[in-house]
């Protein structure tokens, strides 16, 4: 298929005819502009990240080869320069959300991005040098929903060298980030040592195939075992629990992925536990024992491994309950409408309160973290210890579903 059939058609079918594409200015973006706008009614965006002196020169590039064609193009503004950590990554997620926005409020679905199957294999080398394991080496997905939006990565499966092609057969100019060629940058080093790779006939589109191979297979794996977690969770508690005998006889990267899957599910956490922390908990997960991690609480106790909501970490969550209704950390709360009520974590203080609570059969420390209905400091009712007739509280599963497709 040539660039143009790509777009034409391969972008999405379900794609409304009116898309909007993220523009840097750089010779992918332009690219992906230039080919979607002779198919599609196209809306650009640029963000200027205040990051280098001339990104507001290169949005204003960008502007102008959009009035030349009667595109409508915005400029967005990040003000978050000064934000602590990995500064490009705090560009990047911003950028997302900032799109995101801009989208929603001009009725835009659909955001293409120029990435291509270089950045796909440097990414992967970049990986493979920090000894991702298979998780980390999954490459970028084609199309993935986020911020109220569809993302799209046409050209995801073509070389930045066709695409630039593309653009010097239509005189289309674009712009050079210096940083490109910066080799204080592992990303330059990377594309380097494609360049090197090549005389082994390893391209980038070879090694952008398998890590988007790997990004499915990992994504249909973690799926599988979400499923078979949530079928194993306890209706009652909420808690999971797993045999320790069939545990210790699965393959290592298994017992990995359903440890991380199971403290996923508990927590509702839309990211995994650091890897060396899960090592170190596989490593005493067969001894008794109690220990936290990721917002959950995971024991070891006659045979059997018991996962559950760490009570300290939902300590500072309170919902107000509209109309006898409230979502409270993954708990669906229903009863009574009551004015003035809370839903909040039953606690040490809570089941003081309910000195009967041994008789639900649950562990002390599940109930803890379990919802109950609050009016200040004063308990009304703990659903899930039995009290308060009319009270539900159930697992919310519509919680977990949002992140599973995530990327
Ligand atoms: N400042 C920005 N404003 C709008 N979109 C951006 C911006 N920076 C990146 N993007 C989008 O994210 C994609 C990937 O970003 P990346 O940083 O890899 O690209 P780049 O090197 O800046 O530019 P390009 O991919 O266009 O050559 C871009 O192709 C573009 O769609």
């Amino acid at each position: 298929m040539t660039l143009d059939d790509i777009a034409r058609h391969g972008f999405d079918p379900d794609a409304p005819r009116r898309v909007g594409v993220a523009v840097s200015g750089g010779s992918d973006s332009m690219a992906t502009l230039a080919l979607l706008a002779a198919h599609f009614e196209v809306a650009a965006v640029t963000v200027d990240h205040g990051l280098r002196a001339e990104a507001a020169e290169e949005a204003a590039f960008v502007g102008r080869f959009c009035a030349d064609r009667c595109i409508p193009h915005t400029i967005l503004r990040w003000d978050g320069a000064s934000a602590e950590g990995n500064l490009m990554d705090a560009a990047r997620r911003a950028r997302l959300g900032l799109i995101g926005a801009w989208a929603g409020s001009t009725g835009i679905g659909h955001v293409a991005l120029g990435h291509t199957a270089d950045d796909q294999a440097e990414t992967f080398l970049m990986r493979l040098a920090r000894e991702a394991g298979l998780e980390g080496l999954s490459g970028m997905r084609p199309r993935f929903e986020a911020e109220g939006v569809t993302w799209h990565r046409p050209f995801l499966a073509q070389t930045r060298e066709a695409l630039r092609d593309y653009l010097r057969r239509q005189g289309i100019a674009w712009v050079d980030d210096p940083s490109n060629e910066n080799e204080r940058f592992d990303r330059v080093k990377a594309r380097q040592a494609l360049g090197a790779l090549k005389s082994l006939g390893v391209d980038a589109q070879a090694i952008a195939g398998v890590t988007t191979n790997l990004a499915s297979a990992n994504a249909a794996l973690h799926r599988l075992l979400m499923a078979e977690v949530e079928r194993h969770v306890s209706e009652q508690s909420g808690d999971l629990l797993i045999d320790v005998a069939g545990f210790s006889a699965m393959e290592p990267e298994l017992q990995r992925r359903l440890i991380v899957a199971a403290l996923r599910w508990i927590s509702g956490a839309d990211y995994a536990p650091r890897a060396s922390k899960v090592q170190t908990l596989l490593a005493e997960l067969p001894r008794q024992g109690d220990r936290t991690l990721h917002g959950c609480r995971i024991t070891t106790a006659k045979g059997a491994l018991r996962i559950t909501r760490e009570a300290q970490a939902v300590a500072d969550l309170r919902v107000t309950l509209e109309d006898g209704a409230a979502t409270w950390d993954r708990w669906e709360v229903t009863g009574p409408a009551m004015d003035a009520t809370e839903v909040a974590a039953l606690g040490e203080a809570g089941l003081r309160q309910c000195p009967d609570w041994r008789e639900t059969g649950l562990p002390r420390a599940s109930l803890a973290a379990s919802p109950a209905i609050w009016r200040g400091e004063t308990l009304v009712v703990a659903p899930l210890a039995g009290f308060g007739i009319g009270w539900q509280a159930r697992i919310c599963r519509d919680a977990f579903d949002t992140w599973l497709i995530r990327r």
